[in-house]
């Protein structure tokens, strides 16, 4: 064990025994702490951990290494690292892409929903998110098909009335509104779908949402967080931010166009991708270069000096696309 720690230390553990006897002060003193176990590893940040089981080669830790100097978040880097495969290095591309390589993310089960979530098309398309029901209103008027309504600093009352509003005008246009956050609201006014971040995996009821036959959305910011909700199998999953926003302060700094075409490798035929963050007319062909088969919209239509020119460009930004299947 080291005689002192600092904060960009990284502490490895090689046993439960060893994690039994460390002194408490290197979880809090250092910046991460690994324990390894022979099925399963344990990343402590501060008063987050990550646990992780599943096979990995035997040079995972030089991998997480590799991965850690690509400046990916320390969790990313160990899901990475676990689904490093040195069989991959002869291959002209070694990057872990193959689902089955990954590792899974203990301690989830008790979450998950026995009934699926009902589904989504594959290729949503345009998503604008609104923050009320006029834009829904106006964005359903210029033919928009897919939609969310994310209204922050509602009361409940207002905010009931909103939602309400909201879903019958989708209705009425056969469009596809999720809501963001408020999913017993989304339940009640029987919405087509909600839409979820991973802080409020552990409080919303998700078998509540998927028996009530609405379609979920969950959102992701890494490798990690996209095995949690893909262990959820939501409707479809988000990813971002891929480029900086002025909409939200987000938890990591922007993805960008690499890693967001790696996430959709990993995850392309086994669930509908949504990209979100900083997307707007002049990017949005980079971005479904990936193969990602939706791009979600804040300021791009909010913010637009001209809503109905911005909608029918961003549009057309998708008819390369249209009526692709899976
Ligand atoms: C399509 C889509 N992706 C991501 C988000 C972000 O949702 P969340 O993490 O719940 O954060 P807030 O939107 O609630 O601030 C989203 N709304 N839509
Ligand atoms: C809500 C949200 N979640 C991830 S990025 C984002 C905001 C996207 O807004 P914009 O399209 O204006 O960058
Ligand atoms: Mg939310």
């Amino acid at each position: 064990m080291p005689s002192s720690i600092e904060a960009h230390d990284l502490i490895i553990l090689y046993s439960t025994t060893d994690a039994a006897q460390a002194e408490s002060s290197y979880f809090s003193a250092a910046a991460g702490v690994l324990t390894v176990a022979d099925k399963t590893i344990s990343l402590q940040c501060g008063d987050k951990i990550y646990s992780l089981a599943g096979a990995r080669s035997n040079d995972w830790l030089a991998a997480f290494a590799a991965f850690l100097d690509c400046n990916f978040m320390p969790h990313d880097a160990l899901v990475l690292a676990h689904a490093w495969r040195t069989d991959n290095l002869a291959a002209n591309d070694a990057w872990p892409v193959d689902y089955d390589s990954f590792p899974r993310v203990v301690g989830l089960d008790h979450l998950r929903s026995n009934t699926p979530f009902a589904p989504c098309p594959w290729q949503l398309g345009l998503y604008p998110v609104v923050p009320n029901a006029d834009w829904v209103e106006r964005l359903l008027d210029l033919g928009v098909t897919t939609l969310q309504l994310r209204a922050k600093n509602l009361e409940h009352a207002m905010l009931q009335a909103e939602i309400k509003r909201a879903v019958q005008a989708a209705r009425q246009h056969n469009a596809q509104l999720f809501i963001n956050d408020h999913w017993q609201l989304a339940i009640e006014a029987n919405a087509y779908g909600v839409h979820l971040g991973q802080e409020d995996l552990c409080t919303a009821n998700l078998q509540t949402i998927a028996n009530a036959g609405l379609r979920l959305g969950l959102s992701t910011h890494g490798y990690y967080e996209m095995l949690v909700a893909y262990h959820f199998q939501p409707s479809y999953i988000a990813i971002g931010a891929v480029f900086p926003t002025t909409t939200k302060v987000m938890p990591t700094t922007p993805q960008g166009l690499s890693r967001l075409a790696r996430y959709v490798q990993l995850l392309k035929e086994k669930v509908p991708l949504v990209a979100i963050g900083g997307i707007d007319h002049a990017v949005l062909a980079d971005v479904l270069a990936t193969g990602v088969g939706s791009a979600a919209v804040v300021r791009a239509v909010t913010e637009a000096s001209d809503l109905r020119e911005a909608v029918v460009a961003l549009q057309q930004g998708f008819a390369p696309n249209a009526g692709l299947g899976k």
